[in-house]
């Protein structure tokens, strides 16, 4: 028998992690599996405001370094109010996005730098990382396509940002993969939904089911 983990869904925007982690959320209730999803930036109600700031299309005046301490700070209190309660009561916690986006995003795309960026992370929640990360690998030209198919899906401050920022982002979360290799696990995104959700499914398996 495994002990929860801590498990987060990471990639670029439009890649079908919130979809997936939906139709996952149905599987692990269908199978009586105690646990908890959440979501960056946001999950409770301090963070889900940061959230309202942080991706307001109007605050085109922010600073790079501003945008990664209010996810910084998302996080910390997400993390302490929400995830470790979670993981000491037993549960597994299945968060949609966490610290590598903000070392893909924030520490790479924006070039505030990886490891400033992976330091003010470690200030706002110490060292823990997650046990499991599965990584949505997808092209983020595709990603972005699929966001615009779809414009009733909210359009926010970085979903706007330019094809070049989205192409960083997506060399930030290869060097995150070579930092991380042991804990993060690759998914074909660009497959179907049906598809995907099953290669997740087939994952979380292995560690939990
Ligand atoms: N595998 C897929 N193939 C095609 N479209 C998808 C797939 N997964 C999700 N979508 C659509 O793409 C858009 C972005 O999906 P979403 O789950 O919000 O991605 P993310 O959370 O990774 O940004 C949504 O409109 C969703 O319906
Ligand atoms: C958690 C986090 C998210 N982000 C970005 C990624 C997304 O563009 C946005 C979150 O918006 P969201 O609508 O939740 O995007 P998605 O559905 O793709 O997860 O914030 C960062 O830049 N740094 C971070 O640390």
């Amino acid at each position: 028998m495994v002990s929860n983990l801590f498990i987060t869904f990471e990639g670029p925007d439009g890649a079908g992690k919130t979809s997936a982690l939906k139709d996952i959320v149905q599987r692990l209730e269908q199978h009586n599996i105690d646990f908890l999803a959440t979501r960056e930036p946001g999950g409770i109600r301090i963070a889900e405001n940061i959230r309202e700031v942080i991706l307001n299309p109007a605050y085109q005046e922010m600073d790079a370094h501003t945008e990664a301490l209010l996810y910084a700070a998302a996080r910390s209190q997400h993390f302490y109010e929400k995830i470790v309660p979670a993981l000491q009561s037993g549960k597994h916690v299945l968060c949609d996005r966490f610290i590598d986006s903000s070392l893909a995003y924030q520490g790479f795309a924006r070039a505030l730098g990886v490891d400033e960026v992976l330091s003010i992370n470690e200030f706002a929640i110490g060292k823990r990382m997650p046990d499991l990360t599965i990584f949505f690998d997808l092209q983020p030209q595709i990603g972005l396509a699929r966001i615009q198919a779809n414009r009733s899906d909210e359009i926010n401050r970085l979903d706007a940002e330019s094809l070049v920022f989205h192409e960083k982002v997506y060399a930030g979360y290869e060097e995150v993969l070579r930092r991380y290799p042991e804990r993060i696990r690759i998914v074909d995104a660009s497959k179907s939904l049906d598809e995907v959700t099953e290669d997740v499914w087939k994952i979380l398996k292995e560690v939990i089911v």
